[in-house]
Protein backbone atom coordinates (compact mmCIF):
# COMPACT_ATOMS: atom_id res chain seq x y z
CA UNK A 1 0.00 0.00 0.00
CA UNK A 2 1.38 3.49 -0.83
CA UNK A 3 2.56 5.79 2.32
CA UNK A 4 3.56 2.57 4.08
CA UNK A 5 6.91 2.96 4.14
CA UNK A 6 9.28 4.65 7.51
CA UNK A 7 9.78 7.47 5.10
CA UNK A 8 6.66 8.48 4.31
CA UNK A 9 5.64 8.55 8.35
CA UNK A 10 5.70 11.91 9.82
CA UNK A 11 8.32 12.01 12.40
CA UNK A 12 6.48 13.12 15.88
CA UNK A 13 7.46 16.41 15.42
CA UNK A 14 5.79 17.26 12.33
CA UNK A 15 2.91 19.87 12.57
CA UNK A 16 -0.48 20.71 10.47
CA UNK A 17 0.33 22.59 7.09
CA UNK A 18 -0.67 26.53 7.17
CA UNK A 19 -2.36 27.68 4.05
CA UNK A 20 -0.33 31.15 3.22
CA UNK A 21 -3.13 33.66 3.52
CA UNK A 22 -2.42 34.60 -0.31
CA UNK A 23 -2.90 31.06 -1.50
CA UNK A 24 -5.80 31.41 -4.46
CA UNK A 25 -9.29 31.21 -3.05
CA UNK A 26 -11.35 27.31 -2.85
CA UNK A 27 -12.70 26.69 -6.49
CA UNK A 28 -9.99 28.97 -8.18
CA UNK A 29 -7.69 27.44 -10.76
CA UNK A 30 -3.86 27.49 -9.95
CA UNK A 31 -2.65 27.47 -13.90
CA UNK A 32 0.50 25.89 -14.72
CA UNK A 33 4.19 26.54 -13.00
CA UNK A 34 5.85 26.70 -15.71
CA UNK A 35 4.48 26.66 -19.79
CA UNK A 36 6.79 23.61 -20.79
CA UNK A 37 6.05 21.26 -17.91
CA UNK A 38 4.83 17.97 -19.28
CA UNK A 39 1.97 18.09 -16.03
CA UNK A 40 0.46 21.37 -16.44
CA UNK A 41 2.29 23.65 -18.92
CA UNK A 42 0.02 24.30 -21.87
CA UNK A 43 2.75 24.67 -24.39
CA UNK A 44 3.61 20.73 -24.06
CA UNK A 45 1.68 18.84 -26.81
CA UNK A 46 1.37 15.39 -25.24
CA UNK A 47 1.61 16.55 -21.99
CA UNK A 48 -1.30 15.99 -19.51
CA UNK A 49 -2.54 19.99 -19.39
CA UNK A 50 -3.83 18.55 -15.62
CA UNK A 51 -5.80 21.51 -14.46
CA UNK A 52 -5.64 21.64 -10.52
CA UNK A 53 -8.12 23.88 -8.58
CA UNK A 54 -7.41 25.10 -4.98
CA UNK A 55 -9.50 23.82 -2.41
CA UNK A 56 -10.29 23.97 1.69
CA UNK A 57 -7.13 24.56 3.16
CA UNK A 58 -3.89 22.38 2.17
CA UNK A 59 -5.97 20.52 -0.08
CA UNK A 60 -6.88 20.93 -4.22
CA UNK A 61 -9.01 18.72 -6.43
CA UNK A 62 -7.34 18.03 -10.31
CA UNK A 63 -9.02 16.60 -13.33
CA UNK A 64 -6.58 15.30 -16.04
CA UNK A 65 -7.84 13.35 -19.38
CA UNK A 66 -5.91 10.67 -20.60
CA UNK A 67 -5.14 11.24 -24.55
CA UNK A 68 -3.86 8.44 -27.73
CA UNK A 69 -0.40 9.72 -26.70
CA UNK A 70 -0.39 8.31 -23.18
CA UNK A 71 -1.08 5.23 -23.48
CA UNK A 72 0.94 1.96 -21.86
CA UNK A 73 -1.28 -1.07 -23.19
CA UNK A 74 -3.22 -0.86 -25.81
CA UNK A 75 -6.24 1.61 -25.23
CA UNK A 76 -4.86 2.12 -21.46
CA UNK A 77 -2.78 5.09 -19.89
CA UNK A 78 0.53 3.98 -19.26
CA UNK A 79 1.18 4.01 -15.19
CA UNK A 80 4.85 6.62 -15.93
CA UNK A 81 1.87 9.13 -16.92
CA UNK A 82 -0.70 8.10 -13.93
CA UNK A 83 1.79 8.38 -11.61
CA UNK A 84 3.17 12.14 -13.12
CA UNK A 85 -0.88 12.94 -12.80
CA UNK A 86 -0.46 12.36 -9.02
CA UNK A 87 3.09 13.93 -9.07
CA UNK A 88 1.53 17.19 -10.84
CA UNK A 89 -1.15 17.42 -8.19
CA UNK A 90 0.94 16.35 -5.03
CA UNK A 91 3.21 19.24 -6.29
CA UNK A 92 0.44 22.13 -6.82
CA UNK A 93 -0.35 21.67 -3.39
CA UNK A 94 2.73 23.53 -2.58
CA UNK A 95 1.45 26.53 -4.04
CA UNK A 96 -1.10 26.75 -1.36
CA UNK A 97 1.97 26.43 1.08
CA UNK A 98 3.52 28.94 -1.16
CA UNK A 99 6.79 26.84 -1.09
CA UNK A 100 9.14 25.79 -3.89
CA UNK A 101 9.94 21.90 -2.70
CA UNK A 102 10.13 19.46 -5.13
CA UNK A 103 9.44 15.17 -5.00
CA UNK A 104 11.64 13.48 -2.84
CA UNK A 105 9.91 10.29 -2.70
CA UNK A 106 6.36 8.97 -4.60
CA UNK A 107 4.60 5.36 -3.48
CA UNK A 108 1.69 4.69 -6.06
CA UNK A 109 -1.10 2.30 -6.04
CA UNK A 110 -2.61 1.22 -9.07
CA UNK A 111 -6.12 -0.26 -8.44
CA UNK A 112 -7.92 -0.13 -11.55
CA UNK A 113 -6.83 0.30 -15.49
CA UNK A 114 -7.57 3.82 -16.45
CA UNK A 115 -8.83 3.56 -20.16
CA UNK A 116 -8.03 6.53 -23.14
CA UNK A 117 -10.53 9.12 -23.29
CA UNK A 118 -11.12 8.95 -19.64
CA UNK A 119 -10.73 12.34 -17.27
CA UNK A 120 -9.01 11.12 -14.38
CA UNK A 121 -10.59 12.89 -10.71
CA UNK A 122 -8.02 13.76 -8.69
CA UNK A 123 -7.96 14.89 -4.75
CA UNK A 124 -4.79 15.91 -2.87
CA UNK A 125 -3.88 17.03 0.50
CA UNK A 126 -0.90 18.08 2.89
CA UNK A 127 -1.13 15.67 6.02
CA UNK A 128 1.81 17.27 7.69
CA UNK A 129 4.82 19.76 7.36
CA UNK A 130 8.05 18.66 9.15
CA UNK A 131 10.91 21.60 8.62
CA UNK A 132 11.37 21.35 5.15
CA UNK A 133 9.81 18.09 4.61
CA UNK A 134 6.03 18.46 3.02
CA UNK A 135 4.20 14.96 3.17
CA UNK A 136 0.71 14.46 0.99
CA UNK A 137 -1.30 12.08 -0.42
CA UNK A 138 -4.05 11.65 -3.41
CA UNK A 139 -6.51 9.94 -4.98
CA UNK A 140 -6.99 9.49 -8.30
CA UNK A 141 -10.98 8.47 -9.44
CA UNK A 142 -12.96 7.44 -12.66
CA UNK A 143 -16.02 8.64 -13.53
CA UNK A 144 -16.57 11.80 -11.18
CA UNK A 145 -15.13 13.12 -7.93
CA UNK A 146 -17.25 10.41 -6.34
CA UNK A 147 -16.41 7.56 -8.42
CA UNK A 148 -14.11 4.18 -8.09
CA UNK A 149 -10.54 4.60 -6.97
CA UNK A 150 -7.84 4.06 -9.98
CA UNK A 151 -4.81 5.60 -8.32
CA UNK A 152 -3.82 6.64 -4.76
CA UNK A 153 -0.09 8.38 -3.92
CA UNK A 154 1.63 9.33 -0.69
CA UNK A 155 4.63 11.72 -0.96
CA UNK A 156 7.13 13.32 0.61
CA UNK A 157 8.11 17.04 -1.08
CA UNK A 158 11.30 18.74 0.18
CA UNK A 159 11.63 22.30 -0.12
CA UNK A 160 14.05 24.10 -2.12
CA UNK A 161 15.64 27.50 -3.29
CA UNK A 162 14.96 28.54 -6.46
CA UNK A 163 18.45 27.74 -6.61
CA UNK A 164 17.81 24.16 -6.76
CA UNK A 165 16.43 24.97 -11.10
CA UNK A 166 18.91 27.43 -11.44
CA UNK A 167 21.64 25.65 -10.31
CA UNK A 168 20.58 21.71 -12.22
CA UNK A 169 18.39 23.26 -15.05
CA UNK A 170 19.82 24.29 -18.42
CA UNK A 171 20.36 27.65 -18.56
CA UNK A 172 18.41 28.39 -22.43
CA UNK A 173 15.38 26.83 -20.26
CA UNK A 174 16.07 28.84 -17.22
CA UNK A 175 15.83 32.32 -18.84
CA UNK A 176 13.03 31.72 -20.49
CA UNK A 177 11.02 30.63 -17.44
CA UNK A 178 12.84 34.25 -16.03
CA UNK A 179 11.16 36.05 -18.86
CA UNK A 180 7.86 34.49 -18.82
CA UNK A 181 5.10 36.91 -19.74
CA UNK A 182 2.52 35.12 -17.52
CA UNK A 183 2.58 36.92 -14.13
CA UNK A 184 0.85 33.93 -12.37
CA UNK A 185 3.95 31.21 -13.48
CA UNK A 186 6.70 34.18 -13.03
CA UNK A 187 5.20 34.42 -9.11
CA UNK A 188 5.04 30.49 -8.73
CA UNK A 189 8.41 30.18 -9.49
CA UNK A 190 9.94 33.56 -8.06
CA UNK A 191 7.86 34.86 -5.46
CA UNK A 192 7.91 32.15 -3.05
CA UNK A 193 11.02 31.88 -1.59
CA UNK A 194 12.21 35.70 -0.61
C1 LIG B 1 14.42 29.45 -12.37
C2 LIG B 1 13.20 28.57 -12.62
C3 LIG B 1 12.43 28.25 -11.36
C4 LIG B 1 11.22 27.37 -11.60
C5 LIG B 1 10.48 27.11 -10.32
C6 LIG B 1 9.34 26.17 -10.54
C7 LIG B 1 8.62 25.96 -9.22
C8 LIG B 1 7.78 24.75 -9.17
C9 LIG B 1 8.52 23.53 -9.59
C10 LIG B 1 7.91 22.35 -9.02
C11 LIG B 1 7.96 21.20 -10.07
C12 LIG B 1 6.74 20.44 -9.82
C13 LIG B 1 6.77 19.17 -10.74
C14 LIG B 1 6.15 18.09 -9.93
C15 LIG B 1 7.15 17.69 -8.88
C16 LIG B 1 8.39 17.12 -9.41
O1 LIG B 1 8.34 16.19 -10.26
S1 LIG B 1 9.92 17.65 -8.90
C17 LIG B 1 11.10 16.68 -9.89
C18 LIG B 1 11.45 15.36 -9.30
N1 LIG B 1 12.25 15.50 -8.10
C19 LIG B 1 13.57 15.82 -8.15
O2 LIG B 1 14.14 16.03 -9.19
C20 LIG B 1 14.27 15.91 -6.82
C21 LIG B 1 15.68 15.35 -6.92
N2 LIG B 1 16.26 15.24 -5.59
C22 LIG B 1 16.90 16.28 -5.02
O3 LIG B 1 17.13 17.33 -5.65
C23 LIG B 1 17.33 16.14 -3.60
O4 LIG B 1 17.52 14.78 -3.27
C24 LIG B 1 16.30 16.76 -2.61
C25 LIG B 1 14.93 16.07 -2.69
C26 LIG B 1 16.14 18.27 -2.88
C27 LIG B 1 16.80 16.58 -1.17
O5 LIG B 1 18.15 16.98 -1.11
P1 LIG B 1 18.66 18.04 -0.01
O6 LIG B 1 18.08 19.38 -0.31
O7 LIG B 1 20.14 17.92 0.03
O8 LIG B 1 18.02 17.58 1.34
P2 LIG B 1 18.43 16.39 2.31
O9 LIG B 1 19.18 17.02 3.44
O10 LIG B 1 19.03 15.23 1.59
O11 LIG B 1 16.99 15.94 2.81
C28 LIG B 1 16.16 16.79 3.59
C29 LIG B 1 15.25 15.86 4.40
O12 LIG B 1 14.41 15.16 3.47
C30 LIG B 1 14.59 13.74 3.60
N3 LIG B 1 14.59 13.16 2.26
C31 LIG B 1 15.19 13.62 1.15
N4 LIG B 1 14.97 12.79 0.12
C32 LIG B 1 14.20 11.78 0.60
C33 LIG B 1 13.63 10.61 0.01
N5 LIG B 1 13.80 10.32 -1.27
N6 LIG B 1 12.90 9.79 0.80
C34 LIG B 1 12.71 10.08 2.10
N7 LIG B 1 13.22 11.18 2.72
C35 LIG B 1 13.96 12.01 1.96
C36 LIG B 1 15.95 13.58 4.24
O13 LIG B 1 16.05 12.35 4.94
C37 LIG B 1 16.02 14.79 5.16
O14 LIG B 1 15.28 14.49 6.34
P3 LIG B 1 15.75 15.07 7.77
O15 LIG B 1 17.16 14.62 7.96
O16 LIG B 1 15.64 16.58 7.68
O17 LIG B 1 14.79 14.47 8.75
Amino acid sequence: MSGSSASLQPPADAVKPVRHPDAPAPGDLLGAHYEHCFGCGPGQPHGLHLEARAGEGVALTAEFTVQPAHQGAPGLAHGGVLATALDETLGSLNWLLRTVAVTGRLETDYVRPVPVGTTLHLAAEVTAVAGRKIYSRAVGRLDGPDGPVAVRADALFVEVKVDHFIDHGRPEEIRAAMSDPDQVRRARAFEVNP
